[in-house]
């Protein structure tokens, strides 16, 4: 089965699953890289030129390609989980891992991180507090229906990745 991470923007999917990837010698794919690569784009392009509609649909299509391989650490985007069936293809599909953090500090972190990130790059640092708190409440009904939940809060990423380790050897 494919190992996923999901969770909001900024609480560590695309850094953990590489170094998750690394340490159990699998192959990695963060679903944002594998949209832009296939599509030439980066993210921002494919929100700004086409729209965020459009984004998930591809995102979905995407999903649909990676979710049946074997043996490879899966990055979600923020918003996967979220869109079409999604996260019943994922929670069916893999062993899922949601990296939950406070929007207190997501807000810290997506603050200097807000560039690259289309649904937060316009908003100031005011309306940026009050949106995470707004968008994580709406998503966490998603994200808490992954098969494990894991507190990213205050942990260094190699302390999150043998937690991970951890809950997968003891499922063998
Ligand atoms: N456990 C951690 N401790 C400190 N910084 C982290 C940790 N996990 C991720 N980061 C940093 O937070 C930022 C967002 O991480 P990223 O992996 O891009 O999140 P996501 O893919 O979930 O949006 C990056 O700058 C990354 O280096
Ligand atoms: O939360 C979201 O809807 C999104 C999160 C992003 O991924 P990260 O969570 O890796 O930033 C990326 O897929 C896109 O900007 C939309
Ligand atoms: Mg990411």
């Amino acid at each position: 089965m494919i190992i996923s991470l999901l969770g909001y923007m900024g609480c560590g999917k695309s850094t953990i699953g590489k170094s998750l990837a690394k340490t159990l010698l699998l192959p990695f794919t963060d679903l944002d890289n594998y949209i832009s690569f296939h599509e030439k784009k980066t993210v921002q392009q494919i929100f700004s030129e086409h729209g965020e509609i459009h984004f998930r649909k591809k995102e979905k299509y995407y999903l649909n390609e990676l979710i049946n391989q074997n043996n490879v650490v899966l990055s979600l985007g923020g918003g996967t989980p979220i869109y079409y069936d999604n996260m019943k293809l994922i929670t069916d599909k893999s062993i899922s891992f949601y990296l939950k953090m406070s929007p207190s500090e997501l807000y810290e972190r997506l603050i200097t991180e807000k560039k690259h990130r289309p649904l937060i790059s316009h908003l100031n640092d005011e309306s940026l507090k009050e949106f995470i708190a707004k968008h994580l409440f709406e998503r966490s009904a998603f994200y808490e229906q992954a098969e494990h939940i894991i507190r990213v809060s205050e942990k260094k990423p190699d302390e999150i990745c043998k937690e991970i380790i951890h809950i997968l050897q003891s499922k063998k």
